[in-house]
């Protein structure tokens, strides 16, 4: 999906909702344990759920990959179930030398590689540009590549100054990365936690979609984040995994879902108007 769909999208919805799909077999309801693929029972009832209220789906590849083979065939199922008109974004956290980037692109973007056909896919910047140009190769799908994230951990190493002491890494990286990229094929990760730089990450990236986790558990404030970093494009995606996947422990879990995601859609409406 491109850049004018994805805006089109969001304000047709009225909605810049990222569903995550971080479905972990140990909080599934107790009924959907007797399905041959209970992980995406579950997935294929929170898309139905909360398609109305959501633009885009991130399944974090952590929750597939730990299930092996039968992980990655619930993962390719939910790709397909998802509707054509919702952004899908493989949140696998890549980045490696440049051959090895090559196939980590072909293998979330290539459908005739290993069958998925994801439109975006998260990257670490850690290893620099050769790392990150191979997702880049091809057209129509998009990098996202990760800023300042929503953990303590991100003090760590992001948050150092570089550049003879004039910035924090994650601006050094936010600034050379919109050498490597157009707004129209790069995206930001930056967490909801760190609100209060996002309208410093707004000027420094004014055309750019920033793909926001961390509102619901861990706390982020969507008002903080819609005031600062919404554009007249849209230019959000704010993502919600577990507050809405286990809203509810029971059979009505989906109901749970669907009023959780309503709820945030409503406030992000306010937001868009
Ligand atoms: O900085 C980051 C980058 C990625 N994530 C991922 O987003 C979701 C958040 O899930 P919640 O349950 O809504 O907290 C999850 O997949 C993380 O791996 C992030 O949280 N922060």
């Amino acid at each position: 999906m491109n850049y004018q769909a994805l805006s089109a999208l969001i304000k047709s919805k009225k909605s810049y909702l990222c569903v995550g799909l971080d479905t972990d077999l140990t909080k599934l309801p107790k009924h959907l344990l007797d399905d041959p693929d209970p992980v995406f029972a579950f997935n294929k009832a929170i898309i139905d759920a909360t398609v109305e209220y959501a633009v885009a789906y991130k399944p974090n590849i952590a929750f597939y990959e730990a299930q092996g083979p039968r992980g990655w065939e619930s993962l390719q199922k939910t790709l397909d179930y998802i509707p054509d008109d919702c952004f899908t974004i493989a949140d696998a956290k890549r980045g490696d030398i440049g051959n090895t980037s090559d196939l980590y692109a072909r293998a979330f973007f290539d459908k005739s590689a290993a069958g998925l056909d994801f439109d975006a896919v998260t990257v670490s910047p850690y290893m620099g540009h050769d790392s990150v140009l191979p997702f880049l190769n091809y057209p129509g799908k998009w990098v996202i590549l990760l800023a300042l994230t929503s953990n303590a951990g991100s003090a760590d190493f992001q948050r150092q100054l570089v550049d003879n002491e004039t910035q924090e890494l994650y601006e050094t990286v936010i600034e050379k990365a919109q050498s490597w990229a157009t707004h129209e094929q790069l995206m930001f990760v930056v967490g909801a936690t760190q609100a209060e730089q996002i309208a410093h990450i707004r000027e420094l990236a004014p055309h750019h979609f920033l793909l926001v986790p961390g509102v619901g558990a861990q706390g982020g404030s969507l008002e903080q984040v819609s005031k600062n970093g919404l554009t007249p494009d849209g230019g959000l995606l704010v993502n919600t995994s577990r507050s809405i996947l286990y809203a509810s422990s029971g059979p009505d879990f989906a109901q749970a879902a669907a009023a959780e995601a309503k709820a945030i859609q409503q406030e992000m409406a306010g937001y868009l108007k």
